[in-house]
């Protein structure tokens, strides 16, 4: 078992409120991703978990025992740090073995369980070395390798790629993934690395200003951003965000704003001020044949060629507009073209808060006296 439960949990230094009042719970056998940009108070609350700082207020229970004043050492939790912390005198074997014997764990049992964990990270050939003889990789596998060796109920893990180069990282995110599926313990992973989070998590938590801005799947939180924070952090690019005005006009919902003009639904609603978003990869040039949809005139300002895909970065009003393609790419620099995109591909946030917004009774398209619909916060 290894379920986590924070409840109102706040630390401040001084002046900084580096975590606010967070609450969530962590089940048992999550790959749970803390995901925000730097300073937002991500490794503050790993830190916490892990006994290394004394929260200012709130309470974190494991399997249901409050744990929040327990000693580090009395945490049934493993932590894995982002330079990995090794002990640079003592051998990759001694390393590993770190942690048994301070807890008094028999030599044998000891020598056993290590060689067991060496062989399932494949570092079996290294454990006479030293931590200076080892490549990156090879350290982070050794850092990995002393925080399961003990069997903890959750493996706090704060950045652990960071320091690895491109390809190494992308090997490693699977190497993690099939660790965490093996030993089905809980993990709790700290990452500014939205590509990471997506990858690795079973559930991401978005974290800004110490506080959660939404915490789901990686589908739900990709599909259906709660704010336009999150909006804007995920995604390469991210979501294209502009002010917009919807209301409704001969019986249909729409939205405008500068360059942009939409169709949404058959139907009335009241006038409001939101943000309009959508992603790059829902835009392109073809315009729905019935009629329905977002339609931004646009000129292709630069075109970034990727491989695969292609990005054009395209003026339309006064911002500029992602769109995402496969190749080959309808846009050439400097021409003027409709950008387009289904009704369903678009997300309405309100203009003030930044909160999701979602529509409530959305008629068929083809009832013939559709309804007053209403957006509602999500
Ligand atoms: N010991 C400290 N003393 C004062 N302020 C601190 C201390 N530790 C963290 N902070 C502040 O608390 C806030 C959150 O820091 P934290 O390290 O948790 O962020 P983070 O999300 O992990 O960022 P990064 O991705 O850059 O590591 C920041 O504003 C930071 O400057």
């Amino acid at each position: 078992m290894g379920s986590i439960r924070i409840e109102g949990l706040s630390r401040t230094f001084k002046n900084v409120t580096a975590v606010d009042d967070i609450s969530m719970d962590i089940r048992d056998g999550d790959f749970l991703v803390l995901l925000g940009p730097s300073g937002c108070g991500k490794t503050t609350l790993l830190r916490m978990i892990a006994g290394l700082l004394e929260p200012t207020g709130g309470r974190i229970l494991l399997d249901g025992d409050d744990i929040t004043s327990a000693p580090a050492k009395r945490r049934d939790v493993a932590m894995v740090f982002q330079n990995y912390a090794l002990y640079p005198h003592l051998s990759v074997a001694k390393n590993l073995s770190f942690p048994l014997r301070i807890r008094k764990v028999p030599k044998a049992e000891s020598a056993a369980r290590v060689d067991e964990v060496a062989n399932q990270l494949d570092i079996a050939h290294l454990l006479d070395r030293k931590p200076k003889e080892l490549s990156g990789g090879q350290r982070q596998r050794v850092a990995v390798g002393r925080a399961i060796v003990r069997s903890p109920k959750a493996f706090l893990m704060d950045e652990p790629l960071s320091n690895l180069d491109a390809k190494l990282r992308t090997a490693t995110r699977r190497e993690l993934t099939e660790l965490h599926r093996r030993l089905g313990a809980t993990f709790v992973y700290v990452t500014h690395d939205q590509v990471e989070a997506m990858t690795m998590a079973t559930r991401i938590a978005l974290l800004d200003n110490g506080r959660i801005e939404q915490i789901g799947t990686p589908e739900q939180v990709y599909d259906a951003p709660a704010s336009v924070f999150v909006a804007g952090f995920l995604g390469s690019p991210p979501m294209n965000l502009m002010p917009a005005t919807v209301g409704s006009s001969g019986g249909v919902v729409v939205a405008s704003g500068r360059g942009l003009e939409a169709d949404l639904w058959p139907g009335r609603c009241d006038e409001r001020a939101v943000t309009l978003g959508v992603r790059p990869e829902h835009l392109g040039t073809t315009v729905p044949s019935d009629g329905f949809g977002v339609r931004m005139e646009a000129r292709v300002e630069s075109v970034e060629n990727l491989g695969s895909e292609q990005i054009a970065y395209c003026r339309v009003g006064d911002r500029t507009i992602c769109v995402r393609a496969p190749r080959p790419i309808q846009l050439t620099e400097g021409r003027d073209v409709t950008l387009a995109a289904a009704p369903e591909h678009v997300h309405l946030f309100d203009a003030e808060t930044g909160r999701r917004l979602e529509w409530l009774d959305v008629p068929e398209r083809s009832e013939l006296d559709p309804g007053h619909a209403v957006l509602t916060s999500a």
